[in-house]
């Protein structure tokens, strides 16, 4: 996979006025989070699809009860985007409920199902945060590893982890079990409120699936060659 790049943009103007500066031929695979999507809702995904090719990570975090999680995914399925996230730390039945909502919404739009992501822990808690604030007394990178293996366990296609955690991850899930990893940062690069950091060479040593990028690519001065830096370290696994 490309690396995704996080449209954490306020409006459908400012995503297209981004898009724009991408040459037609280079299809980019992009994330639409909470921001976007809050602020001009589904047809922000026919915006963008018209606008450039693109394949479609929809991250809205899904974690509520089972039943509200089924029927918000049903209306999710219903969008034709590629990839989804939910949180893990909703539990088996709310995973489960997810991808049965996924699966029924797709099918009744006639559309292939987005692929089920479970976030294990964000890429913005560390360790102290772990244990003081969530109560949590294990190793993040087992808290992470645990949380991998239920959402396998719950019909999940992969996790949403640092990549600091991939080969952790990989010891316990399926060859093809999905390990998409943001908090990447290439040498140099404004940090911000990420704690769990990797440079995009390394999440591929890591054996990352997919890598996210944000404000590294948004907030450059050139964002296209930002982006073709970031593509290239991630392609050779060289940075
Ligand atoms: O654990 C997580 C889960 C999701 N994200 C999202 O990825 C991007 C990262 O943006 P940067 O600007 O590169 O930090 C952002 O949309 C997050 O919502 C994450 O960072 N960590």
């Amino acid at each position: 996979m490309t690396p995704i790049i996080a449209l954490d943009f306020k409006d459908q103007a400012t995503t297209l006025d981004f898009l724009a500066r991408f040459p037609k031929d280079e299809r980019l695979f992009v994330k639409i989070g909470m921001e976007l999507f809050y602020a001009e809702g589904p047809a922000i995904i026919t915006a963008i699809q018209a606008a450039h090719p693109v394949d479609i990570f929809l991250d809205l975090k899904l974690h509520d009860i089972p039943n509200t999680v089924e029927k918000a995914a049903w209306q999710l399925g219903k969008l034709g985007v590629a990839l989804t996230t939910v949180h893990a730390a909703g539990g088996k039945e709310m995973m489960l409920a997810a991808k049965r909502g996924l699966l029924a919404g797709a099918k009744a739009a006639n559309h292939p199902a987005p692929k089920m992501l479970a976030i294990t822990h964000l890429t913005s808690t560390d360790q102290t945060m772990l244990e003081n604030q969530l109560s949590i007394d294990v190793p993040l990178n087992q808290a992470v590893q645990h949380l991998a293996a239920i959402a396998q366990a719950s019909d999940a296609d992969g996790v949403v982890a640092s990549a600091l955690e991939t080969p952790l991850i990989r010891s316990v899930t399926k060859p093809e079990f999905l390990v998409v990893t943001p908090g990447i940062r290439p040498h140099g690069a404004a940090i911000g409120d990420q704690k769990r950091v990797v440079t995009p060479g390394r999440a591929k040593r890591l054996g990352s699936s997919a890598i996210v990028v944000g404000r590294p690519i948004t907030q450059a001065p050139d964002p296209v060659e930002a982006y073709q830096s970031i593509k290239k370290a991630w392609e050779t696994a060289h940075d």
